[in-house]
């Protein structure tokens, strides 16, 4: 699968969003956060603006939720326009039906963790999901640093995707910037989301372009992508 750049609107100006979002058209997917206040310490933004963020770009919706109670609320942020939806393993209780639920409203079904939450539980719930999404931060907050004891957890998922033989998109999220996204992509992600490293940078546009490149280079000479 093609490495994939995801900008996270966390970092942009929220009085601005359709602009920000239009800045970085040419990316693969616009990285939506989500957070409701209990599931994290922070509170951004929720269906309605994600209604009208659907209607502001062409790029599809990837809607990360950091709230409770996502067996009740992830669908309908498949209402809404999200082409992929992630749910927290930690904030779902049926995360198997509600994985079902988000494919059969025609979106991509995906399962994020935090980073003290291991991949080994989930190893059989695999084939019922469209990406798996592993926090290289605590969720909560932009511009944190990339924890890098993460990497193993990267390299183990990496490992079971393969013994499976799926097509799981593997997204890392969370202090990823051209100091860190080549060891993700080494690590076996193929998909990266950057929100400080975008929004941060004075050519947003731009700084999309150059992570591409690096993950793109640093997946060709890893061994996991060899292998295929
Ligand atoms: O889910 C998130 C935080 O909980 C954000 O997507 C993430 O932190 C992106 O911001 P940055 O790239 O600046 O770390
Ligand atoms: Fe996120």
């Amino acid at each position: 699968m093609a490495v994939q750049i995801n900008p996270s609107i966390l970092s942009a100006d929220f009085a601005r969003l359709a602009e920000e979002a239009k800045a970085v058209e040419g990316a693969d997917w616009l990285h939506v956060d989500v957070m409701d206040n209990h599931f994290v310490p922070n509170l951004t933004l929720g269906v309605p603006v994600v209604e009208s963020l659907v209607r502001a770009t062409d790029t599809p919706l990837d809607c990360h939720l950091m709230i409770q109670d996502a067996d009740r609320w992830a669908p309908q942020y498949v209402e809404a326009g999200a082409s992929s939806v992630t749910f927290h393993a930690e904030a779902a209780a049926a995360p198997v039906r509600l994985a079902r639920e988000i494919r059969a409203k025609g979106a991509r079904a995906s399962m994020a963790l935090k980073p003290a939450t291991p991949i080994e539980p989930y190893e059989d719930l695999l084939p019922e999901l469209d990406m798996l999404l592993i926090m290289t931060v605590e969720p909560g907050f932009g511009g944190q640093a990339f924890l890098d004891i993460m990497l193993p957890k990267i390299r183990r998922t990496r490992e079971l995707i393969s013994k499976h033989g799926l097509e799981l998109w593997l997204q890392v999220d969370g202090g990823v910037s051209a100091s860190t996204i080549e060891q993700c992509a080494e690590a076996g992600a193929d998909v990266f989301v950057a929100g400080s490293a975008v929004y941060g940078a004075a050519d947003p546009s731009a700084a999309v372009r150059a992570l591409r490149t690096q993950a793109e280079r640093a997946t060709a000479r890893s061994s996991w992508a060899c292998d295929d």
